[in-house]
């Protein structure tokens, strides 16, 4: 057994996120260790309460109340405590005890980033914040690295998972603005005063963090237009359901050109709009975000996935970790060769697949039944089974689900329908993925 060097960290905040984090932490300390070529000591976790009740079971005994006793204590701090302050003093206080920082804390960055960064900066100490816009999606990363050598021309996204949440039940099930609240504070996904999610600051935060790097500016929180959903209403929701859109909060971030003076700048605004229900925006349900980029050279490309809720943001916040801490870690596995797990390949027949058949049919009663009766013959599960016309032709398209098991009796299955005085023709077998 492998033995690794520990990297302390210190956790400030277990509430939704952080005690999610801290539970993967612990729970998966073992894979992380090989992933880092270190091992991740958790030696500590400040909160207000040792006694609030928890989302997740913690050791009490890492518990305390002494957060700056904790930070002088730790290699790397994340801090998701949220608000400014003591966010702030205590991020400068890690930094300046030589510590590295993980945040999702998008209210500290758009208000105090450019103090932090330039703290950062002085002492060489890394600060990450995958976690401080839409949640588990990756798109600090791929907008400060990935994308860095494009140029990017705008940016629009549905970046508060509370919103999209309350404005999709609104939408759904004709829920009112503070029931669908309620329900998504209960799901951890709202700040801790939801008045910056319904009021649309905490979207304003978000849209200042993504145009200060994509635009390599400096876009301070205040200057980005911000409208909120609290003046939405159920016949707003309903009126634009009738008219095939859906309202959306929406955070747009865009380089622009004064078309007098030639002068270059960034507009970044946050409002309720209306979008195209079959719009990809219109489709993001729940609590989910997602961001569209348009970079000169990349084209448009599209980011979705969860935009709040504990474990999913945890993901987010653990990925910074583990990507400070491998730097930690001299001749450490890095990211380019991270093949310790050693797994084997599972092949071809081992996986469950679906199938779509398509087969020309004669024109006679009980087409359909005869086709099933072939398949239930050879043990082969139908999942759906449609007959339709086109061309003065029948054709009838299967659905079938089959594994390992099935795999060859598919392909007889095939062959004897192939052979069955009713079908013409087997027009196509094809494997489906996704929802059909
Ligand atoms: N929830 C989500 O879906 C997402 C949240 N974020 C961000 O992550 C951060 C954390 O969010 P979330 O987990 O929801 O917040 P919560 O309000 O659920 O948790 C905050 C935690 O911080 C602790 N805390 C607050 N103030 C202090 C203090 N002065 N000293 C010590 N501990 C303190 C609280 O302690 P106690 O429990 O004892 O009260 C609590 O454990 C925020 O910045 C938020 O914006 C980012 C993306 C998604
Ligand atoms: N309250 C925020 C949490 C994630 O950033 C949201 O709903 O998006």
């Amino acid at each position: 057994m492998i033995e690794y060097r520990s990297i302390r960290v210190g956790l400030l905040g277990a509430g939704s996120v952080g005690s999610q984090v801290a539970r993967l932490l612990l729970e998966h300390g073992d894979e992380l260790a090989q992933r880092i070529g270190a091992r991740i000591e958790l030696v500590g976790i400040a909160v207000r309460d040792l006694d609030a009740k928890r989302d997740a079971e913690l050791p009490r005994e890492l518990l305390t109340t002494d957060a700056d006793a904790l930070i002088v204590a730790s290699d790397i701090v994340i801090e998701l405590m949220g608000g400014l302050e003591p966010a702030r003093t205590m991020v400068l206080k890690a930094i300046a005890s030589g510590a590295d920082v993980v945040t999702g804390n998008k209210a500290l960055l758009a208000t105090h980033g450019p103090e932090l960064y330039a703290a950062a900066e002085q002492v060489g100490a890394q600060l990450s914040y995958e976690a401080a816009v839409a949640g588990a999606i990756p798109i600090i990363r791929p907008l400060r690295e990935s994308l860095a050598g494009d140029r990017i021309d705008r940016i629009l996204g549905i970046v508060n998972g509370t919103t999209n949440f309350i404005l999709d039940r609104m939408d759904s099930t004709g829920a009112s603005l503070e029931d669908a609240l309620a329900t998504a504070t209960e799901l951890g996904y709202a700040e801790a005063d939801p008045t910056a999610d319904i009021g649309g600051y905490d979207a304003a935060q978000k849209a200042a963090i993504l145009a200060s790097i994509a635009f390599h500016t400096s876009v301070p929180v205040a200057a980005v237009h911000r409208e909120g959903i609290t003046s939405v209403t159920a016949q707003q929701v309903e009126s634009a359901r009738r008219a095939g859109f859906v309202v959306k909060l929406l955070a747009i971030c865009e380089r622009l050109t004064d078309p007098e003076t030639g002068e270059e700048g960034v507009s970044a605004r946050v409002y309720p709009a209306l979008v195209p229900r079959e719009h990809p925006l219109g489709a993001v349900r729940g609590a989910n975000n997602a961001v569209f980029v348009e970079a000169s050279a990349a084209g448009p490309l599209m980011f979705y996935g969860a935009g709040a809720g504990g474990v999913q943001t945890a993901s987010a916040v653990l990925g910074d970790l583990v990507a400070i801490a491998r730097r930690h870690v001299v001749g450490g596995p890095g990211t380019a060769e991270s093949t310790h797990a050693e797994l084997p390949m599972f092949e071809i027949g081992r996986i469950t697949t679906r199938y779509a058949i398509t087969l020309e049919v004669a024109d006679e009663p009980g087409v359909l039944e005869r086709i099933a009766h072939v398949f239930a013959e050879h043990g082969v599960s139908v999942e759906q089974l449609q007959q339709t016309v086109s061309g003065g032709s029948e054709r009838a398209t299967l659905v079938i689900g089959t594994h390992e098991a099935t795999e060859s009796a598919l392909a007889e299955t095939v062959a004897s329908l192939a052979e069955n005085p009713v079908v013409v023709s087997v027009a196509s077998v094809l494997r489906v993925e996704g929802a059909m």
